[in-house]
């Protein structure tokens, strides 16, 4: 702008040059902080970006393995995302004479009086002798401001309601929640319950809130550009709109996916709460197995994860605000005045004005603009909810597509891609017998290792858990299971046993008889210290002496390797020098056909409840017992489901590494590997007895 310009008047640029070298000054040194923190901001942005990619690989191994890379493209502002939100607004808003579209309504109406009044207030806010009529509108105004609250939230809920009935009934038809968690694949549901609770509610609340906050900017952008354009012409609202264009295709590109980042926020939250669900449906194993340690290391990683991943977009959504005020409010300004020269440049001003004329023009101009930005600068904040939105679409979209999806195609039959690796009975049998003799050296191999490191450790620490309060009976510890006038009584005061004594030395086997509900599992509960000792006394191994197995046999979120050294963590198995290799011949023991090795690897992470089959769980919690080779071990019907050459495979193995078992089971047939019986009646008495192997066979 140096020298006199041919095109526009003297008095013009003798106006511009003022204004523009006042805003420059101010602006330059604000520009140049800006900038300066946009840069530094972007280089942090690239670094944890990497790190949160690390941590998002970190959580996801928790998930059943899928392939969710296609579903997670598809969470973005697109075609896919408009037609998801439309089919998920036809079930909020099913028809036009509804409770929704009434509230909707009031919403709008609402809304408009909103907009009318802060006109109206601007408009008389300075008027002394209007002072009293203005302040009766600001409180007509802030009682406006209540109802659309309280509107907002009905709608909320209201959509809430109609999508959770509509989820539950297309959920809950015939055995569509069975499909949509086990069936389908790499592209099974994970977190079906966060989906059905949280994220429907996260949507309803978002959807009824983007209603609110995209009207008003709405309205003031179709304002303020009549306003602009009766001043400027209609190039001067277009110049400014050519640059809100550019500006978001920018942003586009620049800025990071807010909605895939706000579907992984669920994912992780879903995830966190099914852990806390595994630990209420599995408590009673977990506290078997000693396994608190463990499962509170696996929930604060599934916490951790959530927490990272929330700090990370807290700090992405930081970056965006300036990044988006920047945009809206800075270089806005700069595009602002080309627009406010606009008249000149276009032809469309008077060049007989003065520069007191101009520069009044110039500050009513500014207002409109300002008035426009701010507007455009809440449309780009709706936005971004808009952007989240879709991350909450996606999450009951998904949902609800393949649940429509099993129901349409669950009859059909699965389609074959490997041959089964089940072996028979007569097979195995065979396996069992070549394998004998490497077997017997590496459990006297094992049996040595193991018992040196129990030395080992016992001195170091004296036992994983200590025992519990002795208030009511005496519990102490020895090398031996003896009870001595104990009555088991129930956490509800039902009297179980009456009176029980019996004495088990190491290396004698018992089997635990009764009737359903007689408390033989409540025997060992007391034994494990989960209940307390009512009366009598009690001598007992410490609880890392002994290892329950459960009827349920329990698995843990994580690798295959997990699964057999629950609840060690690998770094403890390393530290005791124990290798896969060590763990494969263990599984060998009871899984000689390689069931579950052929299948699987050691680092393999799956959803293992799901995966393994009824006696592959038991074959691997027997894994785990050899594993942790105890001085005695509960077994609770725990070998229901493998074949009899593997259930005495088990019980020979337990003798060799010298673990004393007491069995708890209703077949005759497992007599033969024990030698003391204890039956309970039902109604609180009991029979201990020895049993006689020559009557047996
Ligand atoms: N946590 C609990 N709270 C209250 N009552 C319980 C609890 N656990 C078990 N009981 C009750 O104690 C009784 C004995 O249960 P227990 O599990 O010991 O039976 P069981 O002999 O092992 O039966 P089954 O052969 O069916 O496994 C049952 O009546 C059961 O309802």
């Amino acid at each position: 702008m140096g020298g006199q310009s041919k095109l526009l008047p003297p008095t013009w640029v003798t106006f511009l040059k003022t204004i523009t070298a006042n805003k420059l000054k101010f602006n330059g040194v604000l520009g140049v902080v800006i900038s300066g923190s946009i840069v530094v901001a972007f280089v942090n942005y690239r670094r944890k970006k990497q790190e949160a990619a690390l941590i998002h690989a970190i959580g996801r191994r928790a998930q059943p393995a899928e392939n969710k890379d296609n579903k997670r493209a598809r969470v973005a502002v697109n075609t896919v995302f408009f037609r998801r939100l439309l089919n998920i607004l036809k079930i909020c808003i099913p028809k036009f004479y509804c409770k929704e579209t009434f509230y909707a309504t009031i919403l709008t109406v609402l809304l408009v009086s909103r907009t009318i009044l802060s006109v109206m207030i601007a408009e008389n806010t300075g008027l002394i002798a209007e002072a009293m009529v203005s302040r009766d509108w600001q409180a007509f105004a802030e009682g406006v401001l209540h109802g659309l609250k309280y509107t907002t939230s009905v709608l909320s809920l209201l959509f809430r309601r109609r999508l959770t009935m509509h989820v539950n009934n297309e959920y809950l038809r015939g055995v569509n929640f069975y499909k949509a968690c086990n069936l389908g694949g790499d592209s099974r549901i994970d977190s079906a319950d966060q989906r059905v609770t949280a994220d429907i509610e996260k949507f309803s609340t978002a959807i009824s809130e983007l209603y609110t906050s995209l009207s008003k900017p709405t309205l003031d952008v179709i304002l303020f550009t009549k306003k602009l354009s009766s001043i400027t012409g209609w190039q001067g609202p277009m110049l400014m709109y050519a640059y809100f264009f550019v500006s978001g295709v920018i942003k586009k590109f620049v800025m990071p996916p807010l909605g895939r980042l706000t579907a992984i926020e669920s994912e992780l939250e879903g995830s966190y709460r099914t852990a806390h669900q595994r630990l209420i449906s599995n408590s009673e194993e977990i506290a078997f197995y000693d396994g608190s340690s463990k499962e509170k290391t696996i929930l604060n990683q599934l916490f951790i994860n959530i927490f990272r991943h929330s700090s990370y977009v807290y700090y992405l959504k930081c970056l965006i605000g300036v990044f988006d005020g920047l945009l809206m409010k800075y270089w806005a300004s700069i595009v602002g005045y080309a627009v406010m020269a606009s008249p000149m440049l276009f032809g469309t001003g008077s060049s007989s004005r003065s520069p007191t004329e101009l520069t009044n023009d110039y500050i009513r101009n500014s207002s409109y603009l300002m008035g426009l930005a701010t507007a455009v600068g809440q449309l780009v904040l709706v936005g971004n909810k808009i952007t989240s939105l879709a991350g909450n679409t996606s999450r009951v979209s998904e949902l609800l597509e393949m649940v429509k999806y099993l129901d349409k195609v669950g009859n059909e039959p699965f389609e074959v891609k490997e041959e089964s690796h089940a072996v028979m009975a007569e097979q195995e049998k065979e396996q069992f017998e070549k394998a004998s003799e490497n077997e017997r050296e590496f459990l006297i191999q094992w049996k040595a290792r193991i018992d040196q490191l129990r030395e080992r450790l016992s001195a170091q620490d004296g036992g994983r858990r200590n025992t519990a309060s002795d208030k009511g009976g005496k519990v102490i510890l020895g090398n031996k299971i003896e009870f001595d006038h104990v009555d088991i009584v129930s956490p509800e005061g039902k009297l179980l046993v009456k009176d029980l004594c019996f004495e088990v030395p190491p290396g004698r086997n018992v089997m635990v008889t009764g009737p359903n509900g007689s408390g033989k599992s409540s025997l060992f509960r007391v034994v494990g210290e989960l209940w307390p000792l009512h009366n009598g006394r009690m001598i007992k191994p410490r609880n890392n002496d002994f290892l329950f197995v459960p009827q349920k046999p329990y698995q843990v979120l994580g690798t295959l390797r997990d699964q057999i050294i629950y609840p060690d963590t690998p770094t403890q198995m390393a530290q005791a020098g124990i290798t896969d290799a060590d763990l494969q011949s263990l599984l060998d023991l009871v899984d000689p056909s390689h069931t579950i090795s052929n299948q699987w690897q050691m680092d393999e992470v799956k959803d293992w409840i799901q995966t393994f089959s009824g006696g592959q769980k038991q074959r691997v919690a027997m894994a785990r017992l050899f594993y942790h080779k105890p001085q005695f071990a509960i077994l609770d019907e725990c070998t229901s489901a493998v074949s009899e050459e593997v259930e005495g495979k088990i019980y020979e193995t337990c003798k060799q590494l010298g673990i004393t078992l007491f069995t708890v089971s209703h077949r005759r047939v497992l007599q033969r590997y024990h030698d003391y019986q204890l039956r309970f009646d039902g109604s609180g008495g009991y029979e201990w007895t020895k049993i006689n192997h020559e009557e047996d066979k």
